[in-house]
């Protein structure tokens, strides 16, 4: 991925396509948003001609030929007029935001989207995180992205009907002044000062453009510095300083100073970039409006003259009047639009980078057979690999069959690779060397969403969410409430069950709902458990899945394992060895490698690693007196 610096550096015509592409693509999410857009914008543009055409005919009247009949028709015109289009500009308006918030609602979900279904690697680059993050902030600074897209192209549509209302409304000072009017003001009647007003337009507009893009740059710029700050303020507001679970650390070890200083510094930045940005926002902003305001000031003055000199009729001059208002308003937004439309570019790239990211795991197609007979027999051949960006080996060279319908307990030391093995095997990664096969095929072949499926996985690191039970449990909004209730007894929740008053449908945490409920860590593993046994997957595998249940809970799980796992493939990783012990097959890891395999007492009787491990814990359950010294410094 490129980094947010670069994005910079693009041609006009690669920022016409990522617009063009923006405007499609917000056809794709919202059909009906460019329509209510452009009847917004015509009517709004339409809005100050109105009661000035109307009111400019009144006065032309009234100095005139005071026609009752007339003057009547144009008073109505002028009320009735003027209140119609202001209601139906309101009118649309609502309509026009409504989708407006739609899009920036669906914007938002289809990056949120991107994320949850990116490959799992990715979620450790930071660049990742980093567009995200410039995502996000793009947000709450400008609504930057296909929102910031619409509305610009909103204005922009204002403007050119601005500059067609307008052009129509300066006609009288472009036409020619009567002959003898002319022969006595030839300066004020002279055709070059119109033409002049247009030369000075045009250099007003080029300056327009220049501060526009002074004032992008620098708050792209500001808003870059912003970034990081951002990123460490969300983490250490939003997931630190709120959160029930950290609240306890934070309190013990009297980390608030720690925090509150990374918050201050975050806050000092910004401070800075928007005290920046404010001056910069002055300086670009007042010149561009003192340079219209005097341009504007010098044609009024022409319209003025020509009106006292008898060149031009008093209604037309009203009439005039608005039209260079609203002409010089047009130019100097319509220029500095496209240079938001161009500018925007640089938070509609990482969108479309985004919705685009590759989805390696997703390539695979071979559907995976279902069998009843749960006969799925998984190879691992010659399996190396390292961790993204880490030029260490996690595993190496690993070649390891697992038995259809056998349990397989994995142990070794803390780093030896026993984790990365299960995510090789549940492909959350891709080996870098070797290949993982499922009954003869590349797993990398398989329909990755149907691979999946076949594994039901307790993390040691397991999340649970605030959501009520059941859906933790069955992992979806819908959920059989037997089947729940089944595997919430079976992981031994059925006590916690009968004392929860809501049951399985009693909120997880408060962070939502007052009648949530906090549960242990023990709880939450098991009902961890339940989720994977709801699951009912052929491969089922826990990490340390009893490393926060009490002894009784344990002795329980290890009990009824047999039969909760049935003709299930399991594989069961601990640290604990006594619990290894009801697996057939025991996997010993070391630095990455499997050094040993066998039952219990084949690999007792060995000597090697596993006897070591299980020697160091056993030291802890031998008999001796209460209060005795540890033994010397277990290292396992
Ligand atoms: N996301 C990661 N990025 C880089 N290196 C990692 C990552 N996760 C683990 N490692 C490294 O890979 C090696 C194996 O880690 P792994 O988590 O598989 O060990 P483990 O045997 O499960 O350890 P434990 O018993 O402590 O849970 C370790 O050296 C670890 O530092």
């Amino acid at each position: 991925m490129k980094t947010a610096d670069s994005e910079t550096r693009t041609t006009l015509r690669q920022d016409l396509a990522v617009n063009w592409r923006g405007v499609k693509h917000i056809v794709k999410l919202d059909r009906w948003l460019w329509l209510w857009v452009a009847a917004f914008s015509a009517v709004t543009a339409a809005a100050p001609f109105v009661p000035v055409y109307f009111s400019a005919r009144l006065l032309g009247e009234l100095l005139g030929n005071q026609n009752r009949e007339r003057l009547l028709l144009f008073g109505c015109l002028l009320v009735s007029l003027t209140f119609l289009v202001s209601i139906l500009k309101d009118a649309l308006w609502e309509a026009a935001d409504l989708h407006f918030q739609a899009l920036n609602f669906a914007q938002r979900r289809e990056v949120d989207q991107a994320v949850l279904t990116a490959d799992y690697e990715q979620l450790e680059n930071p660049q990742l995180h980093l567009k995200k993050q410039l995502l996000d902030d793009s947000y709450s600074f400008n609504g930057g992205g296909l929102f910031q897209l619409a509305y610009q192209v909103g204005v922009a549509l204002r403007c050119l009907f601005l500059l067609l209302y307008s052009v129509f409304f300066l006609l009288p000072i472009f036409q020619a002044s009567p002959a003898g009017a002319a022969a006595a003001h030839p300066l004020i009647a002279s055709p070059l000062l119109p033409a002049l007003f247009l030369l000075a337009l045009v250099g007003v507009s080029a300056y327009t453009v220049f501060a526009d893009l002074r004032y992008n740059r620098g708050q792209y710029s500001q808003f870059s510095t912003c970034m990081w700050s951002n990123r460490f303020g969300n983490y250490y507001l939003n997931q630190l300083a709120g959160d029930y679970q950290v609240g306890k650390d934070i309190r013990l070890f009297g980390e608030q100073p720690l925090i509150q200083s990374a918050i201050d510094q975050m806050a000092q930045t910004l401070g800075r970039a928007m005290t920046n940005l404010s001056s910069l926002q002055g300086w670009c902003f007042g010149s561009i409006d003192t340079l219209t305001a005097l341009l504007t000031g010098a044609v009024y003055l022409l319209a003025g003259a020509r009106a006292l000199a008898g060149l031009l009729p008093v209604d037309a001059l009203v009439q005039t009047a608005a039209g260079i208002g609203q002409f010089c308003f047009a130019v100097s937004l319509g220029f500095g639009t496209l240079v938001y439309m161009r500018l925007n570019t640089q938070y509609l790239r990482p969108y479309f980078d985004f919705i685009d990211f590759p989805q390696s795991m997703y390539k695979g197609t071979i559907p995976v057979e279902k069998r009843d007979d749960g006969e799925y027999e998984i190879a691992f051949e010659h399996v190396s690999f390292r961790y993204p960006g880490s030029d260490q080996w996690a595993i190496k060279d690993l070649s390891l069959r697992l038995k259809v319908g056998k349990k397989l307990a994995v142990v070794g030391r803390n780093g030896s690779g026993k984790t990365t093995f299960i995510k090789l095997l549940c492909r959350l990664y891709d080996p870098t060397e070797g290949r993982i096969l499922l009954n003869g095929i590349d797993i990398q072949k398989y329909d990755y969403r149907e691979y999946l499926s076949l594994f039901s996985v307790v993390f040691q690191d397991f999340k649970l969410f605030s959501f009520p039970c059941a859906q933790n449990v069955a992992a979806s909004v819908r959920w059989d409430k037997k089947a729940v209730r089944r595997c919430l007894e079976d992981a031994g929740m059925g006590d916690w069950l009968d004392r929860v008053p809501l049951g399985i449908e009693t909120p997880l945490y408060k962070n939502f709902d007052d009648s949530g409920v906090e549960i242990s860590g023990g709880e939450a593993q098991k009902i961890a458990i339940a989720r994977a046994l709801y699951k009912d997957a052929p491969f089922i595998v826990l990490d340390e899945p009893t490393a926060a249940l009490d002894p009784l809970s344990e002795a329980e799980i290890y009990r009824r394992f047999d039969a909760l796992t049935s003709e299930k493939t399991a594989v069961y990783i601990s640290h604990r060895l006594s619990s290894c012990r009801f697996c057939q097959d025991i996997a010993v890891f070391d630095r990455g490698q499997l050094v040993e395999r066998g039952p219990h007492r084949e690999l007792l009787a060995k000597g090697g690693q596993y006897a070591r491990l299980w020697e160091a814990q056993a030291q802890y359950y031998r008999d001796g007196p209460e209060g005795d010294s540890p033994p010397s410094k277990p290292d396992f």
